[in-house]
């Protein structure tokens, strides 16, 4: 009850949406967390204007010349019309993903004491951080949400509780690695450019990849919070998993769709440097994170982006091609993420787009 009473007259108090969950008292959405989702946007899933596309990866890796080309042929039309997609037979082992949720699962699980061990400042480019909402002295409203994000690439960093975290985290951020590379050198192709066009300009040898733990825990008032709010990612490509509960949503065709797809499918979403690389050709999909009254959800999103020093502007021989000047004015990674996050953006308008338009 004291979390609660805390948490409605100083919401930086508080110190995860955990504990504020758990206790028994909480039965409606406190102010600091009233969120208008808008309801009416959502889009009906049997509409088969909504069918998710699906991507056999192993048709890529291992089929037929033939197959392949169809893939990296399909792959056009979703990059441009979704930004999103699920990967299937991705290689990714089905005993990996879930050792990796059950990883995150401990991790949330220490007591907050614990947990705090692990906070840091508010860059993302730290080895790790830990922590609730987003970012608890800018927000206006608090999310329905604790996270962490660790970066695995090109550093492995981890985060050291619990015991297994390590090991785990290392070995699934090395197999989500190589579907994302995969993803990205099947993208390249699909724009007509040579196959490691996008990895070599990206400077992917030194890529940043993280890796970005949500703890959602059921909310009394799902309707009247939000997990995270509407956003597109900062990288180039986002791989995503999450445990029995579904929450993702992507906006598509003006509506927003709940991402429901085959059990131990990738969820893969384009981001704003694949946005801008492909001069606003190939989409950087605005998402969102619903809660629910039912049980805590966990996901986990791998972001994959250039390396942190390269500069990324349109690529000239797309904007030849099409015959259109770049839309986006050339900027540094690491200098669009400072952009995207300062809050500024990441509350308003969910991206940092409309602030490099040239
Ligand atoms: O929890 C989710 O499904 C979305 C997470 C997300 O969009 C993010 O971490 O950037
Ligand atoms: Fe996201």
């Amino acid at each position: 009850m004291a979390a609660v009473a805390q948490a409605l007259e100083t919401p930086s108090s508080v110190t995860s949406i955990k504990s504020l969950a758990e206790s028994s008292a909480l039965n409606s959405v406190p102010s600091a967390y009233a969120f208008n989702r808008n309801p009416n946007e959502e889009a009906d899933p049997n509409d088969p204007e909504f069918a998710i596309p699906i991507i056999d990866m192993s048709l890529l890796t291992s089929g037929t010349p033939e197959q392949r080309s169809q893939i990296i042929h399909d792959l056009v039309k979703i990059c441009q019309e979704w930004g999103f997609f699920i990967a299937i037979n991705h290689g990714v082992p089905e005993s990996l993903m879930k050792a990796m949720i059950d990883a995150c699962h401990g991790f949330f699980s220490l007591p907050d004491e614990e947990k705090k061990e692990f906070k840091s400042g508010n860059d993302v480019l730290e080895m790790f951080k830990y922590g609730t909402s987003y970012n608890l002295a800018l927000d206006k409203v608090l999310l329905w949400r604790d996270f962490f994000k660790v970066r695995t690439h090109p550093e492995f960093y981890s985060l050291y509780k619990p015991a297994t975290f390590s090991e785990v985290s290392m070995e699934f951020g090395k197999r989500t690695r190589e579907v994302a590379l995969e993803i990205i050198k099947a993208i390249s192709e699909s724009l007509g450019l040579e196959p490691n066009y996008i990895y070599e300009k990206m400077n992917m040898d030194r890529g940043l990849q993280l890796l970005a733990g949500n703890f959602y825990p059921p909310c009394p008032q799902p309707e009247q919070a939000i997990g995270i709010p509407h956003h597109t990612d900062h990288g180039l490509v986002t791989l995503l998993i999450q445990n029995e509960m579904t929450g993702l949503q992507v906006e598509h065709n003006g509506k927003w769709l709940t991402v429901n797809g085959p059990a131990n499918g990738l969820f893969v979403n384009l981001a704003d440097q694949m946005q801008i690389l492909t001069n606003g050709k190939y989409k950087s999909v605005m998402h969102r994170a619903t809660v629910n009254n039912k049980a805590t959800r966990i996901s986990i999103a791998i972001p994959h982006g250039p390396s942190v020093d390269t500069t990324i502007a349109p690529a000239p021989e797309l904007c030849e091609k099409d015959g259109k000047p770049p839309k986006y004015l050339a900027m540094n990674y690491k200098e669009y993420i400072q952009l995207q996050q300062s809050g500024k953006n990441y509350m308003k308008t969910g991206s940092a787009f409309d602030q490099i338009l040239a």
